[in-house]
């Protein structure tokens, strides 16, 4: 994507942003702008048209006041920082490359997930880019202080090692006393240079599943720096695994072959030799003849380009070894015989039995081994007439029967019964072209088609031949497709709402579909499903919602709703990406100077607890030790809430509780494998249950809904919510919420964007902010509630003290 600077954008961008209100405080920082900047304001299109540019390429920061007046914003809402030549393309890849990307942010409303990404790691490369370049042309930036060189070649490094895992450089103790000195510099008040910002806007449209962005800027002045953290963040319920095939000849025109039965032949052991080398010491001469070669193995091999077993022939028989040669050299060995199969193919003997299952792409399977050759004479050693020519003559290769059977290796497959617009479906949403037509079976065989996103991932998913009642006896076609659905690791069921097609409403449809797979084999209950209702522009009215199901409501034919659909194909929660996903950009104080920027994620995850171990430590009394832990929820901040807070209290133990039990199994093991944790960790099956007489209970799940009561909770427990960060999001109910003495990391925050806060009607009972709370040291925190809540929103001054204190670490390493 390359994005031109676009000055009626950037003006329109500009006025947007502040007129908005969103952004307090932004920097622009402007110097030698020799090129396209001062054209653009010669030509006084830009915000600021009076600026002489030469006059600011020697500008000292005092000087900066006087342009202030001059331009046309608020001044107290834009502040410029001038400074060397060195630093414009710094400021061009960081400043306007990231205003840019802020601008299509808010200007596009098409926007979704992938170009979101996208978006991020242009920003990423460019700034990378820039650095190299910049590094490169060092010596020609002029007035560059030496100290200033020094960082940038950091900087460039940092950059570039974007991948390498700097998490290592942050640990627990030094983070948590870090920010409790920047908090406790701030004087006991957030001031407006720290920025508790962090509005969420709402980047796609209602129907999909929603995505938020936001942007959060702090000036630091003890660490003097200042910086901005930009955050997507992307929750959704559909669960479906992208596997990543390319699809290259998969649309091949061969006739499409899905079971094949053929007879394989290793080939023969060769026969040793017989040769015998004369020497004048014996009278018969030394046998000499080498090994016979081994016979060549039948194998079959797992291709991605194969698309299916059509091209494989009745018999295979691989060649044999040849006889051996003199001076014991062994007989060359017959070649093995390589039969390119799908992924995915299953292979078994004549008697039924799985020989094989090949899933991964270049993984072999030998299906007929070639015999061992024979051995050469010179093994037979014993001198004299006799013996000379004893050989081995070989052993015979295996032979057999054997069926190759294609199972399809989809992640997600279509189902329907004929006619539901399966096919028009994966026509809408990939290359693939299956043919339609508007009579039942079309569809013969199933198609595959790959969903390709803008990270150049690709979901593949089959459009499976229309399902009819009975199919599981046979039916129809019965088994021949069922078996494809087996390996889908997601369904989408697909319901017609078209009255004249439809075979009965679409409820029943999906009751139907539901019944025939699960008689068919009853573990395809336990996949992931998704439901969509295609040929939604045939009716007047559809309600959204089925019996409880979330269903999508599509027209595959005029493309309606198919990007949500691609979207809801590639959500979250079981694809690589995170829900959340960040950049850190820090700059330094008094020239504006970008010092680095940093994949914000595991600052995200480290910072959060952090700022929750800081609060747990003040809120809690200081002689309580041997306390009951809960927490509840299994990702990435309930790892790092497990080992921020065990850094500052003993625990007796660690109860977890989260939807998905495997998940808190593996979350478990993790932090006793990678972080040897010794606290007992114990995974439970009810919230309720774990929060009983539970002493500090940290809520760290992406619900919208409560997930702890109050009336479970002893008297003194101390709640540490860290999730629901939307106005109309939920983690503790009104019970807990209004018997709580309320803390915030920002009050100004949680009056604004905790849900919690806001729908329980708290908004005037928040106590105080944790500058104040580390401040004050130790007291009655509770006073007459029953119970103590921190409600952590996230805060930009604890992202960029974070990336400070790493970059400290990375240039001091
Ligand atoms: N205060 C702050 O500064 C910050 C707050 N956060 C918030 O912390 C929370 C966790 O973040 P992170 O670990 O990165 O998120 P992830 O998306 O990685 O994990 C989400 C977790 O929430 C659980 N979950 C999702 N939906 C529900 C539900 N409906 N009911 C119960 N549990 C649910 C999941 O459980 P399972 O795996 O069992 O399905 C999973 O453990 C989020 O709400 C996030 O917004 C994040 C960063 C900073
Ligand atoms: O501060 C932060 O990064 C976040 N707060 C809520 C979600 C992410
Ligand atoms: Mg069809």
């Amino acid at each position: 994507m390359e994005w031109q600077l676009n000055i009626s954008k950037l003006n329109k961008f500009l006025s947007a942003v502040l007129n908005t209100g969103q952004f307090d405080i932004l920097k622009l920082g402007f110097a030698n702008l020799n090129e396209d900047l001062s054209e653009l304001a010669n030509e006084e299109q830009l915000y600021m048209p009076s600026i002489d540019l030469d006059e600011l390429n020697e500008m000292s920061v005092s000087s900066l006041l006087r342009i202030k007046t001059r331009v046309h914003l608020p001044t107290d809402i834009v502040r410029f920082y001038a400074s060397t030549e060195g630093s414009v393309a710094y400021r061009l890849s960081s400043g306007f490359i990231f205003l840019q990307a802020l601008y299509e942010i808010l200007e596009d409303d098409t926007l979704n997930r992938e170009s979101l990404n996208e978006l991020q790691s242009d920003l990423v490369r460019r700034v990378t880019n820039y650095s190299q370049e910049i590094l490169q042309k060092s010596n020609r930036t002029g007035g560059q202080v030496p100290e200033f060189k020094s960082s940038l070649e950091q900087t460039a490094i940092m950059c570039a090692e974007r991948n390498t895992d700097y998490e290592k450089l942050i640990k627990p103790k030094e983070l948590i006393s870090t920010l409790e000195g920047v908090l406790g510099s701030l004087d006991g008040k957030i001031t407006p240079d720290i920025q508790p910002l962090r509005h969420f806007m709402e980047i796609t449209r209602e129907t999909g599943p929603s995505g938020y962005f936001a942007s959060m800027p702090a000036h630091i002045p003890s660490l003097k720096c200042f910086g901005v953290k930009i955050l997507t963040l992307y929750p959704s319920k559909f669960i479906c695994l992208p596997i990543t095939i390319q699809m290259k000849n998969l649309a091949s025109k061969s006739k499409f072959v899905d079971w094949v039965r053929l007879s394989v032949t290793g080939g023969n052991g060769g026969p040793g030799g017989t040769m015998v080398q004369w020497s004048i010491d014996t009278k018969y001469g030394v046998p000499c003849g080498g090994d016979g070669g081994r016979g060549g193995d039948v194998r079959m091999l797992a291709s991605r380009s194969v698309s299916n077993l059509g091209e494989l022939k009745t018999g295979y028989k691989a060649p044999d070894g040849r006889l051996g040669k003199k001076n014991r050299i062994p007989g060359t060995h017959g070649e093995h015989i390589l039969l390119p199969v799908p992924l995915g193919t299953v292979v078994k003997d004549g008697y039924g039995n799985i020989m094989g299952d090949l899933l991964k792409e270049d993984s072999e399977l030998v299906v007929a081994r070639g015999g061992d050759g024979g051995m050469g004479n010179h093994n037979y050693s014993v001198l004299g007439k006799k013996y000379r020519f004893e050989r081995g003559l070989g052993d015979l290769g295996e032979n057999r029967w054997i069926e190759a059977e294609m199972k399809t290796i989809a992640a997600v497959g279509l189902v329907g019964f004929p006619n539901a617009g399966k096919s028009t479906l994966l026509r809408a949403i990939s290359r693939a072209r299956p043919k339609v037509a508007s009579y039942p079976f079309t569809t013969l065989r199933p198609y595959l088609g790959a969903v390709e996103y803008l990270d150049q991932s690709q979901i593949i998913v089959a459009d499976i031949p229309g399902l009819i009642q009975g199919a599981h006896l046979n039916k129809g076609l019965g088994h021949s497709f069922l078996r494809h659905i087996e390996r889908c690791t997601a369904l989408v069921y697909v319901l017609d709402l078209d009255q004249v097609t439809m075979k009965c409403s679409p409820g029943e449809q999906l009751m139907h579909l539901r019944e025939e797979l699960r008689l068919y084999q009853p573990e395809f209950m336990n996949k992931i499903v998704a439901v969509v209702a295609n040929k939604v522009d045939l009716v007047d009215e559809w309600e959204y919602s089925l019996e409880g199901e979330n269903v999508l409501a599509i027209s595959a034919e005029n493309g309606l709703y198919i990007d949500e659909f691609r979207i809801l194909l590639k959500s979250n929660e079981a694809t690589s990406y995170p829900s959340h996903s960040s950049t850190v950009l820090l700059y330094e104080n008094v020239t504006g100077q970008l010092i680095t920027q940093l994949d914000g994620d595991p600052i995200t995850n480290n910072r959060t607890a952090a700022i929750s171990a800081i609060a747990m430590k003040h809120l809690t009394s200081k002689e309580s030790n041997n306390l009951v832990l809960v927490v509840l929820g299994s990702s990435n901040q309930a790892k790092s809430h497990v080992r921020y807070l065990t850094a500052v209290k003993d625990f007796k133990e660690i109860r977890m509780w989260s939807r998905n039990a495997d998940n808190v199994n593996k979350c478990i093991s993790y932090l006793q494998q990678t972080h040897n944790i010794n606290t007992p960790l114990i995974p439970y099956s009810s919230a309720e249950e774990a929060c009983t007489d539970a002493d500090v209970i940290v809520t760290v799940t992406l619900s919208k809904d409560p997930v702890v009561k109050g009336s479970w909770l002893k008297q003194g427990a101390v709640i540490i919510c860290v999730g629901a960060c939307r106005p109309d999001w939920r983690e503790l109910d009104d019970e807990l919420m209004l018997n709580s003495a309320i803390y915030a990391d920002s009050v100004q925050s949680a009056k604004a964007e905790s849900g919690d806060i806001i729908l329980s009607g708290s908004t005037d009972r928040i106590e105080c902010d944790l500058c104040h709370i580390v401040k004050e040291g130790e007291r009655d925190w509770r006073g007459d509630n029953k119970f103590i809540l921190f409600k952590s929103l996230g805060m930009a001054i604890q992202d960029v003290a974070s990336a400070h204190l790493i970059y400290s670490n990375y240039i001091s390493k």
